[in-house]
């Protein structure tokens, strides 16, 4: 049968507060208004989550600007997060926004891969969703997939779709990643993610639809090159009948099954017993992945490649 993967995970939110204004986002709240989370609360978090099958810890968060005074003591709860989950014998993969090239190296140190969608290149988004959002600006982020292949840093990138872009838009920015693929074999996965509408947002549009995604996968499919997977969340898709057609369409991997998505808390996964059934029922089977890939092992720091080796025989069983 053929496979189709998923990555057990948990989500840490080191802070949800955000000195962005992305008007689609149901997540943020205001600077000065969150408490972040301290690390006795993450150890105490994933202590009750020892027993359970969990590999990947995923690390997302509101951001601090870089020149806020507070910008280190951000960093160093996300590293201090990271440490903690690698200690317990999880796979740390964080995505908290756009980094320093100093920043970027250090949680290199402490994660099994990392994560930054590209959304869209069009710089049009600036005037629009992207206004008061310094952290999307294209080359920016552009920048930040370029750093982690000089750094040898698997990585997980995606575009955000239905956010007032236009389907060129959507070639155009594959291809920068397909581009800087090509250069630093760096990118592992890429996240085609339909904008979803929750309860918080600002911008008044509806969610993308979901019955254009297996066309949009067709077309990564093509543009992107062979050895990068391509994600689907599955809560985020019309049915289940959709994401067989987006499976078939090109897309191999459902992402981190959570308990709670912190992005879109208001579409709950399927209970995993029942997508392993109904995908089974398709022709597919549902296999749990690592948050790194194996062709990237031998880029991880020398201390984490026994975990992942040990992880790799629990969990490809
Ligand atoms: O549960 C979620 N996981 C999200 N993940 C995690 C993803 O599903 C995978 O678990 C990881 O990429 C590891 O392979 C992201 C990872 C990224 O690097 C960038 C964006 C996302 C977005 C989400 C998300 O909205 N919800
Ligand atoms: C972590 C990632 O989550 C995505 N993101 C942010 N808000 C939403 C939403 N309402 N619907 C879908 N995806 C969203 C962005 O692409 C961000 O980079
Ligand atoms: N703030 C980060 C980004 O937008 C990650 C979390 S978004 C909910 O890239
Ligand atoms: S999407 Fe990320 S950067 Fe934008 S407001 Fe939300 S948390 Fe901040």
């Amino acid at each position: 049968m053929f496979q189709v993967s998923y990555s057990p995970a948990l989500t840490l939110v080191p802070t949800y507060e955000c000195f962005n204004y992305c008007t689609y986002c149901n997540f943020r709240v205001n600077p000065g208004t969150d408490t972040w989370m301290s690390i006795s609360q993450a150890a105490s978090i994933l202590e009750s989550v020892k027993s359970h099958y969990v590999c990947e810890i995923l690390i997302l968060s509101g951001e601090v600007h870089p020149h806020s005074a507070k910008r280190r003591a951000w960093f160093q709860r996300i590293y201090d997060i990271c440490q903690l989950a690698l200690e317990r014998g999880f796979l740390p993969h964080t995505n908290v926004g756009p980094l320093s090239y100093e920043e970027m190296a250090h949680l290199k140190g402490v994660n099994a891969s990392m994560g930054l969608m590209l959304e869209q290149m069009t710089p049009e988004l600036l005037k629009t969703v992207h206004r008061y959002a310094p952290s999307k600006v294209p080359q920016v982020r552009l920048e930040q997939l370029e750093w982690a292949g000089k750094l040898q840093i698997p990585f997980t990138t995606g575009i955000l779709m239905g956010i007032g872009e236009n389907k060129a838009d959507w070639w155009e920015t594959l291809e920068a990643i397909a581009q800087l693929h090509i250069t630093y074999g760096n990118i592992q996965e890429v996240i085609l993610q339909p904008y979803s509408p929750g309860n918080r947002q600002t911008w008044d549009a509806p969610g993308f639809d979901p019955h254009l995604l297996p066309e949009v996968v067709a077309a990564a499919r093509q543009i992107l090159p062979q050895d990068i997977t391509i994600q689907i969340p599955p809560n985020l898709v019309a049915d289940i009948g959709g994401l067989i057609a987006c499976i078939e369409a090109g897309a191999s991997d459902l992402g981190g099954l959570v308990p709670k998505d912190e992005v879109n808390p208001d579409y709950p996964h399927l209970e995993l017993g029942k997508l392993t059934e109904v995908l089974n029922f398709a022709g597919w089977e549902l296999v749990p992945r690592l948050p790194v890939y194996p062709q990237y092992d031998s880029w991880l720091p020398i201390p984490m490649q026994q975990l992942v080796k040990d992880w790799r025989t629990n969990i490809e069983m």
